[in-house]
């Protein structure tokens, strides 16, 4: 097991805005509360201005730089924004496996070296991952952004999904037939599993040293679940989402932390597994913008909080457009005045208007509170 994170928790402010905290706990709340799939990025002037030429995990890996990101859209939309998300990415835990990635400008995540063979996956296997060494720098940015916060809001911390890393891991990128990935669990279940078992126990580690750090709500994001069909998404999705959430609480408790830290569950395209994810011990599920807010409020029949779950493309859209579909996703997600928590259906896209985007979280305030 990892050592111990020494960290000094009086250097963080009481939080001001703990809305997001009281939704997910399922309480009845003033308005629903709102923020944005990758918020921070590339859509924000600022972001350019401090990336500057710096190579994007050499960003994430600077905690003043990754601080100053992650903080940026909670600044431009002050009062507007209810949560932060640690600017970083998902790779982060096949880096600490021993992987190589690298983001190629304009074309996204490359791995030099995927897993292609059953020796290129017994080599990671046996790599011993220290996640308090290897995501030291993560850690680092998440205590410094905590105390930069000063209470403003709660901070998210995250993780991906084991079967989103997975495809990442063998297709080296991102992927339109996910050939490899799929070449795995058909061709090797068996060693997909253990792959998909060990990222689970990294997974577990990570978020859990994560809200040691400072992080106080946690999201999974399975990006890639929908490419699973229903059968397989329970056979290689689901199982270890599952065992993430059982034992983050449990871990955190080892390490001392006792209350209950909410846990957010999105995965993107598995609208067949909307039932399941609400029992799977997951306190938000979040959704794509495929579902209708009245089905998915009646499949959910009050079990968990619902996120989400407008399409980004709506952002494009005239005011009287936006305006009109905000209204229709709060009507019908926020009936109850609870269990609701208001994002898009995925994330940003980097040529967004920002004021747009105001007006969008300004409409989220206005016809939420009514
Ligand atoms: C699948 C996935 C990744 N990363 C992530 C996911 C899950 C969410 C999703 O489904 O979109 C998660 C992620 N990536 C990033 C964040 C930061 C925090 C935030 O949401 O504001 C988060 C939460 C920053 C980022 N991660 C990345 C960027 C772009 C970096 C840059 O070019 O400046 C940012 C801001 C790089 C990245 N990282 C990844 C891809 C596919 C890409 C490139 C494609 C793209 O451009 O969107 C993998």
């Amino acid at each position: 097991m990892s050592a111990a994170q020494s960290i000094d928790r009086s250097q963080f402010a009481p939080l001001k805005n703990d809305l997001i905290l009281r939704a997910a706990r399922g309480e009845v709340v003033e308005r629903p509360p709102c923020w944005i799939m990758r918020q921070a990025g590339r859509y924000l002037p600022e972001y350019h201005d401090v990336k500057g030429k710096r190579d994007f995990f050499e960003t994430c890996r600077d905690a003043e730089v990754a601080a100053e990101i992650t903080i940026q859209p909670v600044r431009r939309y002050k009062g507007l924004i209810d949560a932060a998300i640690i600017f970083s990415d998902i790779l982060v835990i096949p880096q600490a496996m021993g992987m190589k990635v690298e983001l190629i400008d304009g074309k996204g995540p490359h791995f030099p070296e995927p897993l292609r063979t059953p020796s290129d996956l017994q080599k990671v296997l046996d790599y011993e991952v220290d996640v308090l060494k290897e995501l030291d720098w993560a850690f680092k940015a998440i205590t410094l952004t905590r105390k930069n916060l000063n209470g403003e809001v709660p901070l998210f911390g995250f993780c991906g999904g084991p079967w989103t890393l997975l495809v990442y891991m063998s297709e080296g990128g991102g992927s339109r037939l996910f050939r490899y990935a799929k070449e795995w669990i058909n061709l090797y279940p068996e060693l997909s599993h253990k792959l998909l078992q060990k990222i689970t126990d990294v997974a577990v580690e990570f978020l859990a040293q994560q809200v040691v750090a400072g992080a106080q709500i946690l999201q999974v994001f399975e990006s890639w679940g929908g490419e699973l069909s229903s059968v397989d998404f329970d056979e290689f999705s689901l199982p270890y989402l599952k065992n993430i959430v059982e034992r983050v609480p449990k871990r955190l408790i080892e390490l001392g932390i006792t209350e209950h830290v909410p846990m957010t569950v999105f995965s993107k395209g598995s609208w067949y597994a909307l039932d399941k994810l609400c029992n799977s011990g997951f306190d938000t599920v979040s959704l794509d913008w495929s579902w209708d807010p009245k089905e998915a409020v009646k499949i959910n029949n009050g079990r968990v909080v619902l996120q989400g779950n407008l399409d980004p493309g709506v952002i494009y859209g005239s005011d009287e457009i936006i305006t009109k579909k905000v209204q229709y996703m709060i009507e019908n997600f926020n009936g109850s005045k609870k269990n609701y928590i208001i994002n898009f259906g995925h994330g940003t896209h980097p040529f967004m208007d920002t004021e747009k985007i105001r007006f969008f979280l300004k409409e989220c305030h206005r016809l939420g509170s009514n």
